[in-house]
C-alpha cells in the first residue's frame, strides 16, 4: 500500500530562527518527489518532521488522513550514513526492519524470505552472516536500504542517501532505490542537494529557497527538463 502525505500551513524555527516558513505540499500515493535546495534551506528539518521526529513550530503534516506527531508505522527513513549495528549480523541489521514492523514475531517464515529476498535484490544473498563492518560502504548503503524496505513502507523517506558514495556505487543504488520502491508502490520523499538524484529516481522535484525555507519551484521532472530550467536550478542550488 503507499499513502499521501500533506504538508500544510508548515513553519519551524530553531529558536528565534525561521527556517521554515509557510510550506504547503501534498505529495500523491506512490509519487516519488525529491526535496531539493541548497545546504541549509530546511531540507533535512522537513523531513524529520514529515518523519515525526521533530514537531513543526506551526502547521500540520499528514500522512494517509492521519496526523503526524509520532514516528508512524508503514514511515521508514534512510539516511545519509547507514547507522548499521554494528555488533549484529547483516541479516539482523535487515531484520530490524521487521522487528519493529512486528512482523517477525507474528510470522517468522514470512519475515526470513523477505529478508532473504531484499538479500538477494541488493546483491548481498551470501553475505547475511557478515557484520557491517566487513562490508563496503556502498554494501552498508544497501543493507540500511534493504532495512527501510523491509517492512514495505507505505512511505520511504530518504535523507541524501548517496552523497557518501563513488559515483558507479551511487547509479548501482539509485537503481535499487527506483526498482524496489517502483515494484511496491512506495511514496517517496528524497532529499538532495543534486539534481542527477532526482532526476534518477524523481518525477517531481520540489525547490526550496533558503533562510527561511519556502517552495520557489514545484517541477515536473519525468520526462526531462530544458537546458534553461537547469541552469536556474543548478544556481538556486549553489547558492548558501
Ligand atoms: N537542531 C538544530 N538546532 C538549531 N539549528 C538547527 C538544527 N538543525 C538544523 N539547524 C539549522 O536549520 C537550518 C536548516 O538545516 P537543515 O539541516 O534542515 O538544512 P538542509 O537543507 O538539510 O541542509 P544540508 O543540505 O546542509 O543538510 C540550518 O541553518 C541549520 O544550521
Amino acid at each position: 500500500m503507499s499513502l499521501p502525505v500533506t504538508i500544510a500551513g508548515l513553519s519551524h524555527r530553531y529558536g528565534r530562527r525561521l527556517v521554515l516558513d509557510g510550506i504547503d505540499l501534498t505529495v500523491a500515493a506512490g509519487e516519488r518527489v525529491a526535496l531539493l535546495g541548497a545546504s541549509g534551506a530546511g531540507k533535512s528539518t522537513l523531513l524529520q518532521i514529515v518523519a515525526g521526529l521533530a514537531k513543526p513550530s506551526d502547521g500540520v503534516v499528514t500522512i494517509g488522513g492521519r496526523r503526524v506527531d509520532a514516528p508512524l508505522p508503514g514511515v521508514t527513513m534512510m539516511l545519509q550514513r547507514p547507522a548499521l549495528l554494528p555488533w549484529a549480523t547483516v541479516r539482523q541489521n535487515v531484520e530490524l526492519g521487521l522487528r519493529f514492523s512486528g512482523l517477525a514475531r507474528r510470522d517468522p517464515d514470512l519475515a526470513r524470505m523477505r529478508v532473504n529476498t531484499l538479500l538477494a535484490q541488493i546483491g548481498l544473498g551470501d553475505r547475511g552472516d557478515a557484520r557491517p563492518t566487513e562490508l563496503s560502504g556502498g554494501q552498508q548503503q544497501r543493507v540500511a536500504l534493504a532495512r527501510a524496505l523491509a517492512p514495505k513502507p507505505d512511505v520511504l523517506l530518504l535523507d541524501e542517501p548517496f552523497s557518501a558514495l563513488d559515483m558507479g556505487t551511487r547509479a548501482a543504488l539509485r537503481a535499487d532505490v527506483l526498482r524496489l520502491a517502483t515494484d511496491a508502490g512506495t511514496t517517496l520523499i528524497l532529499v538532495s542537494h543534486d539534481l542527477a538524484d532526482a532526476e534518477a529516481l524523481c518525477t517531481r522535484a520540489v525547490l526550496l529557497s533558503g533562510h527561511p525555507g519556502r517552495v520557489a519551484e514545484d517541477l515536473a521532472i519525468e520526462n526531462g527538463i530544458d537546458e534553461a530550467t537547469r541552469g536556474r536550478v543548478a544556481a538556486r542550488l549553489d547558492a548558501a
